[in-house]
């Protein structure tokens, strides 16, 4: 099975990725950014892929979701939880006070949002942590820091100048497993509901969630962004906890679109 993550060697997606696919025949394959990730599953060049979605600090990882939604047969299988502790890596040789960039994939900078901005620096981005550290390390500048996994520290012979800078010590990043299969089995699991309302009105969305209310669908998140197609205009990403049968979310698909409303299920995992 060829699994796609994003690379280098050495970002959190390769660890979720091992951990989540330890126990099974895999063939990893990287890819250099997260659009790129969705884009190999999305166009079946690999049979799954591990992306992350959410994270204590962040939120959601809004590359990850627009990029999801790109391709209609994609499917939501499963999803892991990594603990993510970030640590602030430079070449050998730099002092702390002399460093005035932090380098570093757009979710790790906002998740050490405080520590970058009380040390002054300035946030520069790239497409992985791990990328980050290799362009410092190639570059040889001891002014400017990575920001990622401990892991990178030993894989580029970096120095670790201060450990666990997140803004938050119990920060997590919540990752899902992409697949091109639908998987319509029977047990109850947590479904991901993606709704484009069908047109603007008073109320929308919370008659939208009076729907899972009646239907006792309990909800765990939801997210809105933007259809691209109009300033306001926006799509509910929602999803629901494990105790939804597959029974009661057609239920609540078949009310939906009685509405109006255009509504995908993008996922059914535990
Ligand atoms: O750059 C990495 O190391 C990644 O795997 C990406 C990523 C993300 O974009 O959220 C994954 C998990 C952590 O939240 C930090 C970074």
């Amino acid at each position: 099975m060829k699994v796609a993550y994003l690379g280098p060697q050495g970002t959190f997606s390769e660890e979720a990725a091992t951990r989540y696919f330890a126990d099974k025949e895999t063939e990893f394959w990287m890819f250099d950014s997260i659009p790129d990730v969705v884009e190999a599953i999305g166009e079946c060049r690999v049979d799954k892929a591990i992306v992350p979605l959410e994270n204590t600090i962040e939120g959601t990882i809004n590359m990850t979701i627009d990029s999801l939604i790109s391709y209609e047969q994609l499917f939501i299988e499963g999803e892991y939880i990594l603990p993510v502790s970030l640590q602030l890596l430079a070449n050998k040789g730099t002092i702390r006070s002399d460093i005035k960039e932090a380098w570093s994939i757009s979710p790790i900078l906002t998740q050490c949002r405080k520590y970058i901005r009380s040390h002054h620096m300035k946030s520069v981005q790239y497409d992985s942590s791990a990328s980050a550290a290799k362009a410092m390390q190639l570059s040889g500048r001891t002014d400017v820091a990575a920001i990622g996994p401990r892991s990178l520290a030993s894989l580029l012979n970096l120095d670790i100048l201060e450990r666990d800078i997140q803004d938050n010590p119990d920060n997590q990043t919540r990752f899902i497993i992409v697949g091109n299969d639908r998987l319509r089995d029977q047990e109850t699991k947590k479904t991901m509901f993606v709704i484009t309302p069908g047109q603007d009105q008073p109320g929308l969305l919370s008659a939208i969630l009076n729907i899972f209310a009646a239907l006792s669908i309990n909800l765990s998140w939801i997210e809105s962004r933007p259809t691209t197609t109009k300033l306001g205009v926006y799509r509910f990403f929602l999803e629901a906890n494990q105790m939804c049968s597959l029974e009661t979310v057609n239920k609540a698909v078949t009310i939906l679109e009685t509405l109006g409303h255009d509504v995908r299920i993008i996922g059914r995992y535990q």
